[in-house]
């Protein structure tokens, strides 16, 4: 029996120093092949198989104490050879691992997404070609949460699930606790496979290769939680903001200017006479709004009528004038809020030429406003014309500054 296990003991002796060797090897050849080179998964060297040891030996390993020593190496060499045959199937260039995270990541940043872009984009095949695994896995996974399983049945299934797990590492920046249930799961899932086919004897090498695997899942939680720090929120604008000072520093940092951060927000209720004096509406316009059935003013229109009329005034003066951005919601008056401030300045213009450019996004729109126009310049000298590329250019460019009606 004390033969049985020296020799056991040598030959797991034999064994640490060979896969000492090996891991050597590999790490050699990963730096002369660089951060470029592609994961390739290692074929299983027969010479690191686990020797196979007799019923009888089996007992002596489980009760000589000297085992202890030489197992605790050999589980450490065991668990090291898996977890580095993983390293291989998930070997991301670590700067290039983050922008893969960096990408499913929504970035608020322009700067930073484009940075994230461009790095996917420069990022060698083999890691385009995870990062749409790493998608499709999600998805699989989404679908189909019990085939992660199925993994212990076959050593096959086991490379699968390795995989899997590569894959929910990759992911892991959507959320802390999904990463690490899923790596867990599926790492265990892979190595409850090695040791059905190892038996007993890998049994030892289970507890720390678990103990390395929630070594990792803590190393990718350090990373997640670096990630997570570089990775900034969109501004929430919303907000009250004194509570949001830093995201407005970002927000301005981003090249937003101070006008569009701190909007000036107006009760919906809010609501104005046409009639009334401070607004200064022209008696025609006041006509042309009766006839139409506004009586009152919305909210949107009446903020912006006076300020646009006030901007008109300093405008006269050479005074400053400014932009003035809307935010409001469909059907909320915004087209006559623009139409009313505009045909109010040219009411007064007695040389006819092009003065405003209304730029819209869809013909049907072009159409809408039109009718608007035409609608609220009843009575005045000024001519509303449209170019919507539903006519030659030429018809229309003339319609529009070449028309003797407009000279
Ligand atoms: N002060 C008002 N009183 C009564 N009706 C109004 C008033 N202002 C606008 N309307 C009517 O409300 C409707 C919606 O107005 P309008 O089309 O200008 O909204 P909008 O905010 O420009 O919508 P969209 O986002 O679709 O362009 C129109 O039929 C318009 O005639």
């Amino acid at each position: 029996m004390t033969a049985n296990s020296a020799q056991l003991e040598k030959l797991l002796k034999k064994h640490a120093l060979k896969m000492e060797k090996r891991e050597k090897k590999e790490r050699l050849k990963k730096l002369k092949r660089g951060p470029d080179s592609t994961p390739t998964t290692c074929p299983p060297d027969p010479s690191l198989q686990i020797p196979s040891i007799s019923s009888e030996q089996n007992i002596d390993l489980a009760l000589d104490p000297i085992s202890k020593a030489p197992q605790s190496k050999f589980s450490d060499s065991k668990t090291s050879l898996q977890p580095n045959l993983k390293k291989l199937e998930l070997f991301v260039p670590p700067s290039e691992n983050n922008s893969v995270n960096k990408a499913f990541i929504p970035s608020p940043s322009p700067l930073k997404s484009a940075t994230a872009f461009e790095n996917i984009h420069t990022a060698s095949p083999k890691i385009k070609k995870k990062s749409s695994e790493v998608l499709s896995s999600k998805k699989h996974k989404d679908s189909n949460d019990s085939s992660e399983s199925d993994s212990t049945t076959s050593s096959e299934s086991s490379t699968d699930s390795e995989s899997d797990s590569s894959a929910s590492s990759d992911s892991s920046s959507d959320s802390d606790s999904s990463i690490s249930s899923d790596s867990s799961s599926d790492s265990e899932s892979s190595i409850s496979s090695d040791s059905s086919s190892d038996s007993d004897s890998s049994s030892v090498s289970d507890s720390s290769s678990v103990s390395i695997n929630s070594k990792e899942s803590v190393n990718t939680k350090k990373a997640d939680s670096k990630l997570e720090k570089s990775i900034s929120r969109f501004p929430d604008f919303t907000a009250d903001l004194d509570d949001t000072l830093l995201e407005t520093n970002e927000a301005q940092s981003m090249g937003i200017p101070e006008w569009l951060l701190k909007p000036k927000i107006i009760n919906s209720n809010f609501s104005i006479a046409i009639s009334d004096p401070r607004l200064e509406i022209s008696p025609q316009t006041l006509a042309n709004c009766y006839k139409m059935g506004i009586s009152d003013f919305f909210a949107v229109q009446a903020a912006t009528i006076p300020l646009l009329n006030a901007n008109y005034t300093s405008f006269k003066y050479r005074q400053s004038f400014r932009d003035l951005c809307v935010s409001a919601p469909t059907g909320s008056g915004k087209t006559l809020a623009y139409v009313i401030p505009i045909i109010e300045r040219l009411k007064f213009r007695l040389i006819r030429r092009l003065r405003v450019i209304v730029v819209l996004p869809t013909r049907d729109l072009v159409t809408q406003v039109k009718k608007v126009f035409d609608q609220f310049t009843r009575g005045f000298n000024i001519k509303v014309g449209s170019a919507s590329g539903e006519i030659s250019f030429a018809k229309e460019q003339s319609s529009l500054v070449s028309d003797p009606n407009y000279r």
